[in-house]
């Protein structure tokens, strides 16, 4: 059996207004798969999500990722485990005045790579998203499509086991979704745990991955 690589052991969430997000998910994500996280809007799809990167506290239960109770960790710590974790964004995130390749370095840059090591990880990274022409472009110069494909370059290219996509398709339309689709199961491919969250049918569709639904805080398995 393949590693687990995140876990949630009875994790509830309640927000402080009182809102229960999520109750008693029980769930296990092995290294390698490619989930599904489907659910109507408000049914906890960002909360599950933010539980695993650590930007939100369980009130009661675990969140396990690689065996670390992510619950134990503060500082220095939980910065190292996050930085195991790429994130992709419905709204891309992208800075404005830099370039595709700024963007992109930016991220390695904060983690102390080498300016030659960063050249050296850049290239290869906007080639497998298709974008290694546009590397001099401001993100308002990029169509949608391109600039999510931008946020999954900056959300890889330090080589993150594990990859979170929180509705990443939520503001393309079909081809350019289907193009997403594509890179992620190319990264997946290549051995990144991929988690998506979305309530586009025909993304589910595109394949036959696992599908867990969340309704009303609840998970279930759907296929
Ligand atoms: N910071 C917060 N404070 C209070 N309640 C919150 C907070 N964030 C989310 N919620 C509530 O928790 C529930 C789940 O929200 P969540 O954003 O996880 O749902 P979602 O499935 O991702 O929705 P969508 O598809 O619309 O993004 C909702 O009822 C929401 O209003």
């Amino acid at each position: 059996m393949s590693q687990v690589i995140v876990s949630f052991n009875q994790v509830s969430k309640v927000y402080r207004n009182g809102c229960q997000a999520l109750e008693a998910i029980n769930l296990q994500i092995r290294r390698g798969d490619f989930l599904f996280i489907t659910g109507a809007s408000g049914s906890g799809k960002s909360t599950l999500l933010k539980l695993m990167y650590g930007e939100e506290r369980p009130t009661q239960g675990e969140v396990m990722i690689n065996d670390a109770n992510l619950a134990g960790l503060r500082g220095d710590r939980l910065s190292k485990l996050r930085r195991q974790i790429g994130v992709v964004f419905q709204d891309y995130k992208l800075i404005p005045r830099r370039t595709v390749f700024e963007n992109v370095a930016f991220v390695l840059w904060a983690q102390g790579f080498t300016r030659k090591e960063i050249h050296r990880r850049l290239l290869p990274t906007l080639k497998l998203v298709g974008l290694h022409t546009k590397a001099d472009c401001f993100p308002e110069e990029l169509s949608g499509g391109e600039q999510q494909r931008v946020s999954i370059a900056r959300a890889i290219v330090s080589t993150p086991p594990l990859l979170l996509a929180d509705e990443p398709t939520g503001n393309l339309d079909p081809d350019n979704s289907l193009q997403v689709l594509k890179i992620l199961k190319k990264l997946n491919a290549i051995g990144i745990t991929i988690v998506l969250t979305t309530h586009d049918e025909q993304l589910v569709r595109a394949t036959r991955d696992p599908v867990m639904q969340l309704r009303n805080g609840h998970l279930f398995q759907a296929r």
